[in-house]
């Protein structure tokens, strides 16, 4: 399933960049900077710095592959046809090798410099996003987002790991809260770009079981992110303002999701309800893990010392 351009023009290092996902990436390494900054216990700042730039080299090198697997695919659909790869830019080869490097250059460096525990939970997360959902779970399964929804949960958890050296329950309930956020997340958007996947043969749900199917599930994963994301607060894990400042933001999400779980979509609809409940879950997971940073410095826990 690689490109099949042989003939590709010489990428520069914008190419490269742009095959890391770099702006889908930024939430993601937020997310890995948020648990860090939130844990109990301290971490050099140096090493901090390091824990976060493995995060990012992996979430970036994990893109790559998961680009470069799915050239022909991306080739086929209106919103990734300019990608580097299927546009021509960029040789698979050396696409293929940039993602091996970036991928095994983090897992050294988060293991030597920060710990081997928060370096295979990166393993898992590379795994994860570039063969488990990229290879195996998108092409086969309409749930793939759910089960693959995983890949994109670990980087609080790695953060987090790399300050306390274990998993205890708040860096899995933090792993909850992205796994249960993900599909909304992004079944807002494939009902608007539906016609896309369905070119290309991707089994995405509003695809295989219709959009009707997709607006209750999406309402049903919104319902259940409301315990999952105060949970933290709810054990004891973080203080008043972010168990407020959670129940408030993700009421808000549950509210925006209401009334696409209710419509149906007519011939040249906007698709407004969907775009704007797309938008807000990027806002929604920036500000309640900013929240959770908040909470802990408030309380005089989690700072870099
Ligand atoms: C399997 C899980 C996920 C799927 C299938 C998915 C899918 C998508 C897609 C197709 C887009 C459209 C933008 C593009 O063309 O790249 C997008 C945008 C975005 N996603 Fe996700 N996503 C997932 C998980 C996540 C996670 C875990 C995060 C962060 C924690 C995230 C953050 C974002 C952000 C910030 C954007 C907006 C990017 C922009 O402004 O261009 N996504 N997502
Ligand atoms: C630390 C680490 C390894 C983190 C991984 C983070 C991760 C799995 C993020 C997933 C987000 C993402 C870009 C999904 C896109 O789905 P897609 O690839 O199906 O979207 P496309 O149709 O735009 O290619």
């Amino acid at each position: 399933m690689t490109a099949t351009t042989a003939t590709a023009m010489p990428a520069d290092w914008r190419d490269f960049f742009a095959l890391t996902k770099p702006r889908v990436m930024s939430l993601v390494i937020f997310t890995g900077i948020c648990g860090l900054l939130a844990a109990p216990g301290s971490i050099h700042p140096v090493i901090g710095f390091t824990a976060i730039l493995c995060i990012a080299m992996a979430a970036g090198g994990s893109a790559v592959l998961n680009q470069w697997w799915e050239a022909e695919i991306d080739a086929g659909m209106k919103r990734t046809a300019n990608r580097p790869l299927p546009a021509g830019r960029m040789r698979p080869d050396d696409a293929r090798d940039f993602g091996i490097m970036l991928s095994a250059a983090s897992l050294v460096i988060m293991g030597v410099a920060v710990g081997w525990l928060a370096a295979a939970i990166l393993a898992v997360a590379i795994v994860y996003y570039a063969a488990i959902y990229t290879m195996w779970l998108k092409p086969r399964t309409p749930q793939n987002i759910v089960i693959g929804g995983g890949a994109g949960a670990f980087p609080p958890m790695i953060g987090w790991v790399a300050v306390t050296g274990e998993v205890t329950a708040m860096p899995i309930l933090l792993f909850a809260i992205i796994f249960f956020w993900t599909p909304p997340h992004f079944w807002a958007l494939a009902l608007f770009v539906k016609s896309d996947y369905a070119k290309v043969g991707i089994p995405m749900l509003p695809v295989v079981a219709g959009e009707k199917a997709t607006r209750r599930q999406i309402l049903a994963y919104s319902i259940l992110l409301v315990p999952v994301a105060i949970a933290p607060w709810l054990i004891g894990g973080t203080g008043a303002i972010y168990g407020f400042t959670a129940l408030a933001l993700t009421l808000a999400f549950l509210g925006m999701s209401l009334p696409v779980a209710f419509r149906t979509s007519v011939e040249g609809d906007t698709m407004k309800p969907e775009k704007s409940l797309f938008a807000y879950s990027i806002l929604y997971l920036f500000a309640l893990f900013a929240a959770l940073v908040v909470d802990a410095l408030a309380r005089g826990q989690g700072w870099i010392i």
